[in-house]
């Protein structure tokens, strides 16, 4: 079966500096991929420049057998290729309710199919009771979690998601994810890019690893893991490090 998101050769500089070089990468419908490197190993240009945010210098980008390279970010997502960012920012003005309503989905054009989306997102992620406080009032933790109910809102069939717990509580990074997999059970596709290795060692059935802008090595965690181009990837920017536990946690 071809892949839901097929890249190939994606392309990336900034001046002189290779951020992305010719990675080419292909997630299966219903996979969850995790995508590790050392910092500024490239991975969130990689997601800027697979969903528009960047324009790329070179490289392919299909998803659901539709090529979508050079596409604006607005239209890839209401593709199906959603993404969440390392950094949210809601319009904190608004309502965590209102917040969601101000998602743009052409697919729910009355008013109150929306409110009910929204509702049930709300409820989803068990962010109903504080449905109607601004957004500003929200902790790190619950702007996370409506960064990714802003995402739910467009039903996408494929979400990028950007250190989805980083800075977050225990507790609450335990609720993020049992959403993330129930989703996952229910068909969604995850591109998932994350420092904490016991989430993608959890959650992600496969593991691409950066280094320099370039895939390094692919294959499930444990295999990964003890490949010694990442163990040397990794222990270039931690020379302390000891074992492989040391290195990727
Ligand atoms: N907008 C930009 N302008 C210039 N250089 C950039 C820009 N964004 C990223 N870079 C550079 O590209 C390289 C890759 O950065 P990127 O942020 O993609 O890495 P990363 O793997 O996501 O890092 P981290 O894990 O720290 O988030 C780095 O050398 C970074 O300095």
């Amino acid at each position: 079966m071809a892949p839901l998101l097929d890249v190939d050769g994606l392309t990336k500089r900034f001046g002189a500096l290779v951020a992305n070089d010719g990675v080419s990468l292909s997630v299966a419908d219903g996979e969850v991929r995790g995508i590790i490197g050392p910092n500024g190993s490239g991975k969130s240009t990689f997601f800027n420049t697979l969903t528009g945010f960047y324009r790329s210098d070179g490289g392919t980008v299909t998803f659901d057998g539709t090529d979508i390279s050079g596409w604006k970010p607005y239209r890839i997502a209401q593709q199906g290729l959603a993404r969440t960012f390392q950094i949210v920012s809601p319009f904190e003005d608004l309502t965590v309710r209102e917040n969601l309503l101000a998602v743009h989905t052409p697919g729910l054009r009355v008013t109150k199919e929306k409110g009910k989306r929204a509702d049930e997102v709300l409820e989803f992620l068990e962010i109903d009771h504080i449905a109607d406080n601004e957004a500003s009032e929200m902790s790190g933790g619950q702007q996370k979690l409506l960064e990714l109910a802003r995402v739910l809102m467009l039903d996408p069939k494929c979400i990028l998601l950007d250190e989805p717990t980083a800075g977050v509580n225990p507790a609450l990074q335990d609720r993020i994810l049992d959403r993330l997999e129930e989703m996952n059970e229910r068909g969604t596709t995850f591109v998932i890019v994350e420092h904490d290795m016991s989430l993608i060692q959890r959650f992600a059935d496969s593991v691409t690893v950066f280094d320099q802008g370039q895939v390094i090595a692919e294959g499930d965690f444990d295999e990964v893991t003890r490949e010694t181009r990442v163990r040397e990837a990794y222990l270039g920017t931690d020379a302390d490090a000891e074992t492989t536990e040391d290195l990727l946690t």
